[in-house]
């Protein structure tokens, strides 16, 4: 089979052609570079108008050559609704024209899609760093699921915006990975939520440090330093989360050595194969529409002419994937003998007592890491006494020894929750970040396996670990994001995930009253947050 793939969502106009018999993708790309500024929905949608049918054309000459193509797959977002609307039509013209199935595709999951394919992994987790979207992906229960994401703008969006600040064209991605090589790395804000994270602060402060003189290069190798020590940071946690030793990376960032470089050294210090497809695979490209179009078209997922139409929210969660076995999953039973590596931390555990050490990671900067270790083993420390004094059951402290960034701990549990998952136990789940939340404490990592579960007195009864991530906050947003960040390891690994989650938050308003339902009300908004920005 050959399919025609057409690409459109922001700036790159595409068309490639993939012939699923010798695996070979064609592709040719007319770029909308903006002459100052970003990229400005008008003018890249007057470039679309132009450059389609010129790359479709050649695309087609190529085809033809090899006897035509049999489908017509094309971009249905997310992206710019101008954008998108030029491609969709073009779409339905050829296939229409040619005789041809028509078959839509989410861009983001072709991102990864395109991974999963060169690769031959099974079940990896997929990084999809990209402009205009940043999050991690794992297929189960029949969808690509939200691991964590972005709670802002994607992250090439963000770079973007510091380059624009200091005058440099469009995209600035390319511009600063060159200077940053000459540069000396600074600190700037790390803001990791579990698998979440944000890059609003980070901006404001490299945007202040240049504005108060840093030379611009060290600005440079600060933000990417962060920036991607961050993205491996929850890449890591998505692996250890879900027991996957398999991850792709996809989008136009991906193009970035530092991030590959970080992404390869964490996998191999944790014995995880990487996948990272050729740069042309990786920015906006037609070739990986055209890749996932065939599979979708073999699985019978084509598209009328009146269902096609484009949708600029597309989210990959909301993709039927028709194309994977539904008995397929990333989560992996985790196992628990002997030493058990976390995302963070190699715990050991001995008799009643464990130690948690958390080790230098090699792919971050030596200062950032030390800062990182140190930080988060003292929030542990202190934060865990903290919710046993407010009621929270979490393992005793006996002692901390900072330079070595090691904690010994009170054993707890018999197993992660990962493995003893019931309405029970989630339901005291809630009780407890009820309760820490009225205490104004986050927890900051909130998965299935950061609460232990003990049966010894029959029902379960669960105890909170890992407050590494944790601080005090009485902000609702923060309160939300402890419960949206649990909400989001359930979904990802548990195999039937509602009646979990609401006994979660039944747990949660029983025991948090008024300020609860708050909260409870905020989650909604950020779960339903369009944040393709
Ligand atoms: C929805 C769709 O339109 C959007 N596409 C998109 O953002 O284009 P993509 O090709 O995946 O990524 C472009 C981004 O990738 C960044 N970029 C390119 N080369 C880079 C590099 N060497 N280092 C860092 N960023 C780089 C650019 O600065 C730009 O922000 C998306 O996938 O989110
Ligand atoms: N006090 C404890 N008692 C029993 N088991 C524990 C205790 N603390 C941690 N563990 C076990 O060790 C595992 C890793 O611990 P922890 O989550 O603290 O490390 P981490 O590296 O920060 O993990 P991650 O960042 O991936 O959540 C936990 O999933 C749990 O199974
Ligand atoms: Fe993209």
């Amino acid at each position: 089979m050959r399919v025609l793939g057409i690409e459109g969502t922001a700036w790159a106009a595409s068309a490639a052609v993939f012939d699923t018999e010798t695996d070979e993708v064609f592709i040719e790309s007319d770029p909308y570079e903006p002459e100052s500024g970003g990229i400005h929905p008008r003018e890249a949608a007057e470039h679309m108008g132009e450059a389609v049918p010129r790359v479709v054309e050649t695309a087609l000459e190529h085809a033809r050559s090899g006897g035509g193509v049999d489908a017509v797959a094309f971009s249905r977002g997310p992206g710019l609704g101008p954008c998108l609307r030029i491609v969709g039509t073009a779409a339905r013209a050829l296939s229409g024209a040619l005789d041809v199935p028509l078959v839509g595709v989410n861009h983001m999951v072709a991102h990864l899609e395109i991974g999963r394919h060169q690769s031959g992994f099974d079940a990896p987790v997929c990084l999809n760093a990209s402009g205009a979207n940043a999050h991690l992906l794992g297929y189960h229960n029949g969808r690509y699921r939200v691991l964590g994401e972005t709670m802002d703008t994607g992250v090439g969006n963000a770079i973007d915006k510091f380059t624009r600040h200091v005058g440099w064209s469009h995209p600035g991605g390319p511009k600063v990975e060159a200077r940053a090589r000459d540069g000396e790395y600074i600190d700037l804000p790390y803001v990791v939520k579990g698998m979440d994270f944000s890059f609003s602060g980070i901006m404001s402060a490299a945007k202040d440090a240049y504005d108060d003189g840093e030379p611009v290069e060290n600005v440079c190798c600060g933000l990417q330093e962060t920036v991607f020590a961050m993205l491996t940071e929850v890449t890591e946690r998505a692996l250890s989360l879900t027991g996957t030793d398999e991850l792709v990376l996809g989008g136009g960032v991906g193009q970035n050595a530092r991030l590959r470089a970080m992404l390869r050294e964490m996998c191999e210090a944790r014995g995880a194969s990487f996948y990272a497809p050729e740069p042309r695979f990786l920015r906006d490209n037609a070739g990986m529409i055209a890749v996932l179009g065939a599979k979708m078209c073999d699985a019978g997922d084509t598209l009328s002419i009146p269902d096609s139409a484009v949708d600029p929210n597309f989210r990959p969660d909301e993709v039927p994937v028709s194309w994977r076995g539904t008995q397929e999953s990333v989560a992996r039973a985790p196992s628990e003998s002997g030493t058990v590596r976390g995302a963070e931390a190699t715990v050991t555990t001995e008799g009643d007592v464990v130690r948690k050490r958390r080790l230098p990671k090699e792919y971050r900067h030596a200062r950032l890491d030390e800062r990182l270790r140190r930080e988060r083993t003292v929030a542990e420390a202190r934060l865990l006494s903290e919710a046993r004094r407010v009621g929270v059951p979490t393992p005793l402290v006996y002692d901390v020894d900072l330079r070595e960034s090691m904690l010994t701990l009170q054993r707890v549990g018999e197993g992660d929750l990962a493995r003893a998952l019931s309405p029970e136990a989630t339901r005291q789940v809630g009780e407890h970040l009820a309760t820490l939340h009225d205490a104004g404490i986050v927890h900051g990592d909130p998965t299935t396996r950061n609460v232990r579960v003990s049966k010894e007195t029959g029902e379960p009864a669960v105890f909170l670990v890992d407050f590494g991530l944790g601080f005090h906050t009485g902000h609702v947003e923060d309160h939300a994001m402890d419960l949206h960040v649990f909400g989001q390891s359930v979904e990802g690994t548990a195999e039937t995930p509602e009646p979990l989650l609401d006994a979660c938050l039944a747990g949660y308003l029983d025991t948090g009253g008024e300020a609860a339902e708050d909260v409870v009300e905020r989650l909604r908004t950020v779960e339903g947050r369009g944040r393709y920005q």
